[in-house]
């Protein structure tokens, strides 16, 4: 495998997507695979939903083309997502329950780390460089897979947001896969980031078509994945902490949405038009500014992770203190979690007034 080859998966995965998905929408259509509207829904139209099949279809023709599937890695990967990809073509089918789906992915979850791909050590500043994580790698592996797959999800709300965001942090795996020359991660990635800009041509907004659960859960599935096979093993200082940043904006999102839920009394698997797109747009954001502002704060997100691959611990500490305060302010200004939850801005106002 070089880098031509996955140059070349990169443009036969997009030019499938290009292909399939006027086909995928027409199927989805026939099936009755579609989005009535309600008061939840931002949109105001019937959407053939299930594009995520297109994007599924793209990644597997790119895979095809640069090789992949000749690395045994590969097999049970593809395994998971063909599970993945079902339960979300079932899911934009017939609406299944919370509950199922979080069953199906724990299963799919459970599979891969039986595989042997999981994280196996952490690095803590200050303490080791090698935290050995023993049985617990396996527990934690599952939650990582099983919460990305779902943040993915919870994001996938507005035209080209879940798609976007996606782009955005599987570019920066990318980008980190090069530079410590990782063939088969950055082969993986271009496949997967060619399939969703195509797939963006026919998302963005007005969106011809929805990813649906197939798409962002594929998606979040196998951004999961990827960041397994690569970035917990290869970046050395913070090795927990840069995964996290650089899909800080959907595990910000679904982060807050339990936060909200527990103190609004909520099942934590309550749908509701409270995340961190339909806030902006509630704020007097168009759909388009919504979700340009989200792409926005992703960039910064994953400039800071590639920032943090190569900082000292202080920098790496502020960068970090910076993000999580920046996240806070975004979610008081927005009401985020409610009226009431806004400890930033309460703290602001004593030390103003008692000066
Ligand atoms: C239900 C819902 O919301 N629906 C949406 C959706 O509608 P849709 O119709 O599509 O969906 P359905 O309703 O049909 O289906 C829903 C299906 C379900 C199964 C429901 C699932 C519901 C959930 C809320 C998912 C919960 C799942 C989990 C497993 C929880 C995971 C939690 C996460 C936050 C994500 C994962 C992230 C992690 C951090 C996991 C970490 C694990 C590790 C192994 C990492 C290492 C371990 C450590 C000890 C790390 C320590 C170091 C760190 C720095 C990490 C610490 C950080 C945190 C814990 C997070 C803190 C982060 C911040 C404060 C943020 C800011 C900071 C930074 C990032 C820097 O979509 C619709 C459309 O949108 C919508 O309307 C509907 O509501
Ligand atoms: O591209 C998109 C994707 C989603 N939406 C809105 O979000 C909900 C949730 O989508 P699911 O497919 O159920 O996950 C969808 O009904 C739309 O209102 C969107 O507008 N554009
Ligand atoms: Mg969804
Ligand atoms: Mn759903």
């Amino acid at each position: 495998m070089d880098y031509e080859r996955a140059l070349l998966a990169f443009f036969v995965s997009l030019a499938t997507v290009l292909i399939v998905t006027p086909i995928v929408k027409k199927f989805a259509i026939k099936i009755g695979a579609v989005d009535q509207p309600n008061k939840r829904k931002v949109h105001d139209r019937v959407m053939p939903r299930m594009g995520g099949l297109a994007i599924f279809i793209g990644v597997a023709a790119g895979a095809l083309a640069g090789g992949l599937f000749l690395h045994n890695k590969i097999t049970a990967i593809s395994v998971g997502a063909v599970l993945i990809v079902i339960l979300g073509i079932f899911d934009d089918k017939y609406n299944l329950s919370a509950k199922f789906k979080f069953l199906v992915q724990v299963l799919v979850a459970c599979l891969i780390v039986s595989t042997g791909l999981k994280m196996d050590f952490f690095s803590v500043p200050f303490l080791t460089d090698r935290l050995e994580l023993g049985w617990m790698a396996y527990p934690l592996t599952v939650l990582w897979i099983v919460g990305i797959t779902n943040a993915i999800n919870l994001i996938d709300g507005l035209d080209g947001l879940a798609a976007g965001i996606s782009v955005i942090g599987l570019t920066t795996i990318a980008v980190m896969a090069f530079s410590a020359d990782k063939i088969l991660i950055l082969s993986l990635s271009l496949v997967v980031i060619g399939s969703t800009i195509g797939f963006l041509f026919y998302n963005f907004h007005p969106a011809k078509i929805f990813m649906g659960d197939t798409g962002s859960l594929f998606l979040g599935y196998m951004i999961s994945v990827l960041s397994l096979l690569g970035l917990y093993k290869s970046v050395t200082l913070f090795s927990v902490v840069v995964p996290v940043i650089i899909l800080g904006v959907p595990i910000f999102d679904t982060t807050f949405a339990i936060i909200r839920r527990i103190l609004n009394k909520q099942p934590i698997s309550a749908p509701d038009k409270s995340h961190i797109h339909h806030r902006l747009m509630a704020f007097g954001l168009s759909h388009r500014m919504a979700v340009i502002v989200i792409y926005m704060i992703g960039l910064v997100f994953s400039l800071s992770a590639i920032l943090l691959t190569s900082a000292t611990i202080w920098l790496s500490l502020i960068i970090i203190f910076l993000l999580v305060m920046f996240m806070q302010v975004i979610a008081e200004v927005t009401g985020l979690v409610n009226e009431e939850f806004k400890p930033f801005t309460k703290f602001y106002k004593r030390m103003v007034k008692r000066q």
